[in-house]
């Protein structure tokens, strides 16, 4: 069993470095990235629809809002969330100045195809015919080894506004957790892994830098596909162009616009495992803008991967049997990487009632 999130891949590798294109360049969607029409669900702007709750983490009700939230929405948007305004500027302009650098000096820093870290496309482009609209760059821990094969004389700036960023995040995200939990009555006493002396970093966490470039056809393109996240939670950071959207009750996508300051909270497939299905992991992708280059964000954030993670028992009674084995983070990214949106399915115990 892999020790840590950096072993997950090597045994699902993911060759996807061939056929670069330059976005920038191509008057019209090449045949390798050309969707056809996807005929899922209608988007919203074919009706008029509510959108993602906005909550202010300072309101005292918040505990509520965030678990309502998740029990409907699986999503939410949050204000007064601590984190500075400059350190988000900073990290926008270091993840610009990453994506803007030369196809040769980016593919310095590939990630290996049996690794979880460096640049490349999104690792879900393998369940896919066509390529995705986007390229994509994880960081796992100290982004110093990467950075110094981009930048072999000035990596430092990007280093230290990375680290700093992922500390934040690892802060703001174990908040959450807490509030999205207590909001289901689940204290600290409850999660045995959450206060673990002996393990000081305790969780773990991936940031995915994404970067959407303008899309002479968007119609026929996609940003990133349809997904739900392995995490327990992911905190999204998306520059002032559009292109996220939600899966709103299983029928419509619904586009989260960007708010100045805002962070974009979703539950990923973990935590609807602890909650016993009570969270919803919603399905999301991106899609591409005309004219604008979107950039986002995505802190991935899990539990140490070698937790079991399943259904808490305060949870639990004769009426609400658990609906989940227990997995741990890293066995479930193998799933992931195995049968991608069935993974959760994987793990079911037994069919949903209705
Ligand atoms: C820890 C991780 C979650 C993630 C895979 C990753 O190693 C880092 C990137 C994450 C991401 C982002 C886009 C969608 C997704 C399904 C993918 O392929 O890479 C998620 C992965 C996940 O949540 O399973
Ligand atoms: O770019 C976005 O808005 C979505 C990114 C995302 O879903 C991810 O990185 O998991
Ligand atoms: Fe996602």
């Amino acid at each position: 069993m892999p020790a840590s999130l950096s072993e997950v891949f090597t045994a699902h590798p993911v060759h996807l470095h061939d056929n670069h294109i330059d976005f920038e360049s191509v008057p019209e969607v090449p045949d390798s990235h050309a969707w056809p029409p996807v005929v899922d669900y209608p988007s919203e702007d074919l009706y008029d629809v509510e959108s993602v709750p906005i909550i202010d983490l300072m309101d005292p009700n918040a505990t509520k809002l965030v678990g309502n939230a998740c029990e409907t929405w699986g999503m939410f948007q949050v204000t007064n969330h601590g984190i500075p305004t400059n350190l988000l500027e900073d990290v926008e302009t270091e993840a610009r100045r990453l994506f803007q650098l030369p196809a040769q000096q980016k593919l310095k820093a590939a990630r290996p195809s049996n690794g979880i870290s460096g640049y490349g496309r999104a690792r879900i482009n393998s369940f896919f015919p066509k390529l995705m609209w986007s390229e994509g760059f994880t960081i796992v821990g100290s982004p110093v080894e990467h950075a110094r094969q981009l930048w072999p004389h000035e990596y430092n700036k990007f280093c230290d506004v990375i680290e700093e960023y992922e500390k934040e995040m690892k802060n703001l995200s174990s908040r959450l957790m807490w509030i999205m939990l207590g909001s289901l009555g689940i204290t600290k006493e409850d999660l045995s892994w959450a206060g673990l002396k002996s393990r000081p970093e305790g969780a773990c966490a991936a940031l995915q830098l994404n970067s959407y470039p303008p899309c002479p056809e968007p119609n026929r393109a996609m940003g990133l596909a349809a997904h739900t996240d392995s995490t327990l939670l992911t905190v999204l950071y998306q520059n002032s162009t559009t292109g996220l959207q939600v899966l709103r009750d299983g029928v419509q996508w619904v586009t989260v616009p960007p708010r100045t300051g805002t962070l974009v909270v979703n539950v990923g497939d973990l935590l609807h495992i602890l909650s016993n299905s009570r969270f919803l992991s919603v399905l999301h992708r991106a899609v591409v803008h005309h004219t604008r280059h979107r950039l986002s964000l995505a802190y991935h954030y899990g539990p140490p991967p070698d937790i079991q993670i399943s259904p808490l028992s305060k949870l639990l009674d004769p009426k609400h049997p658990p609906l989940y084995h227990p997995v741990t983070w890293s066995e479930y990214l193998e799933r992931k990487a195995k049968h991608f949106n069935k993974a959760l399915s994987t793990v079911r115990l037994c069919e949903p009632q209705n």
